[in-house]
């Protein structure tokens, strides 16, 4: 193990670069505008129409317990464990909290005193930054009228600008152009009694005066207190608009009343569309079950469990590995309120697009990289957890003490989407990186892949942790990218590196904007301060100005220099001290710029690129 940075070399490297940071400011001021712009562009309209812009989900979004989606998770602060007294709270007493410091071999006892000047020295000009008035947290909530009302408006007014634009009856092309799934079934408005799932008519929707197909399902009353009599019918005052009857200004009105008159049916019925949407988008007239799909990737004897989530349990199943999501249930799972069909119906929508820049289907080759995992399929599942799964998933918790509650637990009406992906390795968090040239092969493969992303599809990741980031070794010495038209070939020094989970990303598809509007969600503003993770969501509010339509690509660069700390202070690899004031140095000048695009041209990349450096 190579020596680390004395107090002496540390000196020298602030004088360096403070002297650094004197030229880059002036250079930046000349660049001024277009930093500017990334950072103002709150009230600046992307490249679609507004009339586009979708978010699925609706309610009150990703629910992040800090407590435990960091500290028990093992996710702890890496400040916070030095200088808080952070006593996470514990779900359930008799498992073990999972340790604070990476696993694996080799691990250096933690050096706080060196933590401690580190963020003193780097990050004191962010302390500041990082302590957003309570104003900002807390004036913006969304009521949750405001969700039905906005949820339900925002899926039949989509359909009724197209119908305008379109000057047909036709449903929007949009989604189901991702999805690659037919069709309109998405837009048709669902009736549920509990017994059965229909797939609809295809053609008869298609007509303008053809009386729009009812589906009835059974699944999205699970737990609600809605019963089948107040379901919305035609006839009634709080129907859904009739698409038969007085055409688009039909619709319009159909769109008024519905948004404000009528709350238990509206929270009903868009359960009710949420769920047979997202059923249709996996291209299901009803749900299977875990077995039935695990079947088709292996024998389910050979099913072992490898990471959990917050909301998710993976399994590797055959050479995939399949991420279990339970979902619009009530009982709370892990400590936390399930999902809904309308997250979920977005993480599929994004994930599919993603898919798209690995190339394949004959989609866009300007902007190419393997980096964003792939999504081979995602299905929607009902009942309880099979023995194969139990099985699985309790040889985890004998081995690595699972944070997760026992899935026996869930009912036999459990729903759950599988997302069936490529197996992309070990998450960072427990893979053990061997040295600094892996570590920054991992730098310029997130970065390149982030900068492939945006260049795309205006992507921004949102949620970059550690466990979001896996690692595999492979023998391939390169790896290539298309950026913009140009190839790029880095240096993975034997590492290749998948981005995981979509939940919290943006995507401007071409069509559709999707995003969660993380403004509904005060709780993942609240985590300890000084801890990475936590900080990095306050910056991204900052820089979002808690817009979360909007693109905002710095969000990207702010993940980049999350990256950097964790790299520095989480994981322990043969490094020099010249490594890492490098590393220390990459950070401090990630502050200059505005995507992970213009990152990629720093110079602790340069070397990393083959043949045609930036
Ligand atoms: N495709 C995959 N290949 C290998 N491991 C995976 C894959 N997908 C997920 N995992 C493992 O499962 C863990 C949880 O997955 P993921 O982060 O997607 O779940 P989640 O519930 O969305 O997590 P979070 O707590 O961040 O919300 C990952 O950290 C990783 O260890």
């Amino acid at each position: 193990m190579a020596s680390r940075a004395g107090n002496d070399l540390w000196s020298e490297i602030i004088a360096e670069e403070e002297n650094r940071d004197i030229n880059c400011e002036t250079k930046q001021s000349k660049q001024q505008p277009e930093v500017a712009v990334i950072y103002r562009r709150k009230n600046a309209k992307p490249n679609l129409g507004n009339e586009n812009r979708v978010s699925w989900a609706q309610a009150p979004v990703k629910r992040v317990s800090w407590n435990r989606a960091l500290s028990t998770r093992g996710r702890t602060s890496i400040a916070v464990a030095v200088f808080v007294d952070h006593a996470p709270q514990q779900k359930n007493q008799k498992k073990k909290t999972k340790p604070a410091i990476p696993r694996g071999k080799g691990l250096q006892p933690t050096n706080y005193d060196k933590e401690r000047a580190y963020f003193e020295e780097v990050d004191s000009f962010e302390l500041l930054e990082e302590s957003p008035s309570p104003k900002n947290i807390w004036t913006k909530g969304v009521k949750s009228e405001d969700i039905v009302k906005t949820h339900l408006s925002s899926v039949l007014e989509k359909w009724l600008i197209r119908r305008r634009l379109n000057h047909s009856c036709g449903p929007s092309r949009s989604l189901s152009t991702i999805l690659g799934t037919p069709r309109l079934l998405n837009e048709v408005p669902y009736i549920c009694d509990y017994s059965s799932v229909r797939t609809p008519e295809k053609g008869s929707a298609l007509i303008c005066s053809s009386v729009p197909p009812i589906q009835e399902c059974k699944f999205c009353l699970t737990g609600t207190s809605v019963s089948g009599n107040v379901i919305p019918s035609r006839k009634s005052n709080n129907a859904l608009p009739s698409m038969t009857e007085g055409g688009c200004e039909g619709i319009a009105d159909g769109v008024r009343n519905l948004s404000l008159a009528s709350r238990p049916s509206s929270l009903f019925s868009h359960r009710c569309e949420d769920f047979a949407a997202l059923l249709e988008f996996c291209g299901q007239s009803a749900p299977s079950t875990l077995s039935d799909v695990f079947s088709k990737y292996c024998d389910p004897k050979s099913i072992v469990k490898v990471g959990e989530g917050t909301y998710g349990e993976a399994f590797k199943a055959g050479k995939t590995v399949c991420k279990v999501v339970p979902f619009d249930g009530d009982l709370r799972v892990n400590g936390e309120v399930q999902k809904r069909a309308a997250e979920l119906f977005e993480e599929v929508a994004l994930s599919r697009t993603l898919n798209h820049l690995r190339g394949d289907g004959g989609h866009t080759h300007d902007n190419n990289c393997t980096t964003f995992i792939q999504t081979i399929d995602a299905k929607v599942c009902q009942g309880q957890y099979d023995n194969a799964l139990i099985r699985a998933w309790e040889h985890w918790d004998n081995k690595h003490s699972s944070e997760n509650d026992h899935p026996k637990e869930f009912p036999e009406d459990q729903c759950y989407i599988i997302f069936v992906q490529e197996h992309g390795g070990q998450d960072l968090e427990s893979f053990v990186l061997l040295n600094f040239d892996e570590a920054r092969s991992l730098l310029v493969q997130v970065t390149v892949a982030l900068a492939v992303g945006e260049a795309a599809y205006e992507f921004e990741h949102r949620d970059l942790h550690w466990g979001n980031i896996l690692l595999s070794r492979k023998d391939s010495a390169t790896l290539q990218f298309n950026l913009e038209g140009k190839s790029l070939n880095i240096r993975t020094f034997g590492l290749l590196i998948s981005i995981i989970d979509f939940t919290l990303s943006r995507i401007n598809t071409g069509e559709d904007i999707l995003f969660l509007d993380l403004s509904s969600d005060p709780e993942l503003f609240e985590g300890p301060k000084g801890d990475k993770q936590s900080d990095t969501y306050r910056k991204m509010k900052e820089a979002t100005e808690d817009c979360w339509e909007e693109s905002f690509p710095k969000t990207n660069v702010l993940w980049l220099q999350y990256l950097v700390d964790i790299l520095l202070l989480k994981k322990t690899f043969d490094r020099t001290s010249k490594d890492e004031r490098e590393l220390r140095s990459l950070k401090k000048r990630l502050n200059s710029y505005g995507s992970a695009k213009e990152a990629t041209a720093d110079p602790f990349f340069r070397e990393l690129f083959v043949d045609n450096a930036l």
